[in-house]
């Protein structure tokens, strides 16, 4: 059987992070895209020679023709601007909407049967764009956020706790903005939920609140302290988890923005909630049950991407 075939729209900071790990898990052939000449094609050469020494087959190649990512069985796109020092991911709506704009209509052509993963920011409002552009089945288009914010969270807990990251789970829903939602009555250590941890005494409720914030702000940590971007392992690492999900067919449950029509009294919106991914693409999304709290904060989230998606629909007319 042919390798499954990996395009990767944007081959910068990310793009080129995900090639290589996708190289490294062996999940098939990649095609490295980006307006910016000889980019894609150095990263796409650099890698390949890395394969004798990192033991995996699998072809790489760069251009700036979308005709090359032609049968894509997963798109990856990353193409756009990242945020510096002193911005917001909303402050990049503006330049990153247009982007969006070519990229789906590519994808449309070239890659209509693509699962496609967005990762571009402001990640809720771009995801939207990027599927009214392309056309392509809403279940086939998803936006990655809820898998690094929920990873961001289970790191931090696990060096509270010094436990394994593995026995470590979280949930973070919502928007990829400042109004994330951090579930903590569904993140647990072996099971046990948060709350409980703070009554047997393995924290206080200030740490696990300090820790929540830190999630939160957890993007904005990184875009300080590199200076000239933000980040990109993590991110990378997560929207590789998700394509696997789909090309194995495992039907993980990873929280990543996509469309809800019905569920969380929503219709027909994109935003961070739980989901099953396989061969289907987004299979199911989960609705789990909010107490107050937990459904204001959900509520505010949403009210805030809602905003993004009506700023994009005022920017671009074939949008509204
Ligand atoms: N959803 C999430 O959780 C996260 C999202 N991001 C976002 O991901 C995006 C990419 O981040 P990085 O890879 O660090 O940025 P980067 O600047 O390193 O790479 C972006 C690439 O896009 C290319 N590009 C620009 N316009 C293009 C177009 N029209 N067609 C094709 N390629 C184009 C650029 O030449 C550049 O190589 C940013 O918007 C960033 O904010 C970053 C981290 C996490
Ligand atoms: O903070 C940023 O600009 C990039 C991002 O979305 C993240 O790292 O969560």
């Amino acid at each position: 059987m042919a390798r499954p075939k990996i395009a990767l729209i944007g081959a910068g900071q990310i793009g080129g992070t995900l090639a290589h790990l996708a190289a490294l898990k062996e999940l098939g052939d990649v095609v490295l895209f980006d307006i910016a000449e000889g980019t894609p094609e150095g990263k796409a050469l650099d890698i390949a020679s890395s394969g004798p020494s990192g033991k995996f087959d699998a072809t790489m190649s760069g251009t700036q023709d979308y005709a090359d990512i032609a049968g894509a069985d997963v798109c990856i796109v990353t193409a756009g601007v990242a945020r510096k020092p002193g911005m917001s991911r909303d402050d990049l709506l503006g330049i990153n909407l247009k982007v969006m704009k070519s990229v789906g209509e590519g994808i449309a052509k070239h890659a209509p049967d693509a699962f496609v993963i967005c990762i571009t920011n402001p990640l809720d409002a771009m995801v939207w764009a990027l599927r009214e552009f392309s056309g392509l089945p809403h279940e086939k288009v998803c936006g990655m956020a809820g898998v690094l914010d929920s990873a961001r969270f289970r790191h931090f807990l696990a060096s509270e706790f010094n436990v394994s990251m593995k026995d470590v789970t979280a949930f973070v829903l919502g928007g990829h903005g400042d109004t994330m939602v951090p579930l903590v009555r569904y993140s647990t250590v072996a099971g046990i939920p948060l709350p409980d941890l703070v009554k047997m005494g393995w924290t206080t409720q200030d740490k696990l609140d300090a820790i929540v914030q830190r999630t939160r702000d957890g993007g904005a940590e990184i875009v300080g302290l590199l200076k000239t971007g933000s980040a990109f392992y993590a991110p990378a690492t997560s929207a590789i988890e998700m394509a696997e999900s789909y090309l194995k067919d495992q039907k993980r449950v990873l929280p990543c923005a996509a469309y809800v029509d019905g569920a969380y009294g929503l219709n027909g919106f994109y935003v961070g909630v739980p989901t099953v991914i396989g061969a289907g693409g987004i299979e199911r999304v989960v609705e789990i049950s909010m107490n107050k709290d937990e459904q204001t904060m959900f509520d505010n989230s949403v009210t805030a991407v809602k905003g993004l998606v009506e700023a994009c629909k005022g920017i671009d007319e074939s949008l509204a």
